[in-house]
């Protein structure tokens, strides 16, 4: 086992990491399908982990499956594992993680497993009416959109994600985007985010 510092896996390869946090229905996994395209980077959202789990008949599958039909958050021993395996399987070097970490425990068990220090955190700010609207819309079949269900995960989001966005803030981390807009003009302010500063400069070449 190599040093587990910022940007190690718990073994030797390297990784950059992009928390992409925001309520149930704020755009995260439609953002981070678009900042893939442009950017190179892996999308891994830890609901979809979590829902493939599910699928593949894991012997935790009936716990998770209950917990996401509740909006309650599963506990990070599951999650964190998810993550790690992605990442460790995957070629590539930059992951977006989506939809984590959701709570406290999430996150320092993310930090203290892998080591990783997140580069910066996407956070996506919409409102309860519009991401309730969009969440009814999203027509994926999905167990936990339903009215009931929603009402639980915006509390859990509150509760339990907010102060952790909070946590990144006082770090100076959050990159906070105005999601209630069209979801080209969301993604104009997401590129900004990913675009190096010295790109930035209008009318001037790149320099690197
Ligand atoms: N900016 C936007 N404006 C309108 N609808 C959007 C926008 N972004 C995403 N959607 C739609 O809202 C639903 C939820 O988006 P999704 O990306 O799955 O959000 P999340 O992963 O945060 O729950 C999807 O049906 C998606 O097509
Ligand atoms: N870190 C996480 C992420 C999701 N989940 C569960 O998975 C559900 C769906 O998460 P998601 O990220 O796919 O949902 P959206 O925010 O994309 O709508 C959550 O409501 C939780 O029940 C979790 O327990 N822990
Ligand atoms: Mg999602």
């Amino acid at each position: 086992m190599e040093e587990n510092g910022n940007g190690s896996l718990g073994f030797e390869k390297k990784v950059k990491v992009v928390f992409v946090l925001g309520g149930p229905g704020s755009g995260k996994g439609t953002q981070c399908t678009n900042i893939v395209e442009h950017f190179g980077f892996t999308h891994l959202s830890a609901g979809d982990l979590l829902r493939a789990e599910i699928k593949s008949g894991s012997e935790n599958g009936t716990m998770i499956s209950n917990m996401i039909k509740e909006g309650k958050i599963v506990p990070s021993e599951v999650t964190v594992k998810l993550l790690q395996r992605a990442m460790m399987e995957s070629e590539n070097d930059k992951f977006l993680i989506d939809g984590f970490p959701r709570n406290e425990e999430n996150r320092a068990a993310f930090e203290n497993v892998t080591g990783i220090a997140p580069e910066f955190v996407l956070f996506f700010d919409c409102s309860e009416e519009e991401m309730e609207r969009r969440l009814l819309g999203r027509n994926q079949g999905r167990e936990d959109d339903n009215i009931e269900t929603i009402k639980k995960r915006f509390k859990v989001f509150m509760e339990s994600s907010l102060p952790v966005v909070d946590y990144y803030a006082s770090k100076d981390k959050v990159r906070k985007i105005d999601a209630a807009k069209p979801i080209a003009e969301v993604f104009d302010s997401v590129k900004s985010c990913f675009t190096p500063v010295h790109e930035k400069v209008a009318g001037l070449a790149v320099i690197y």
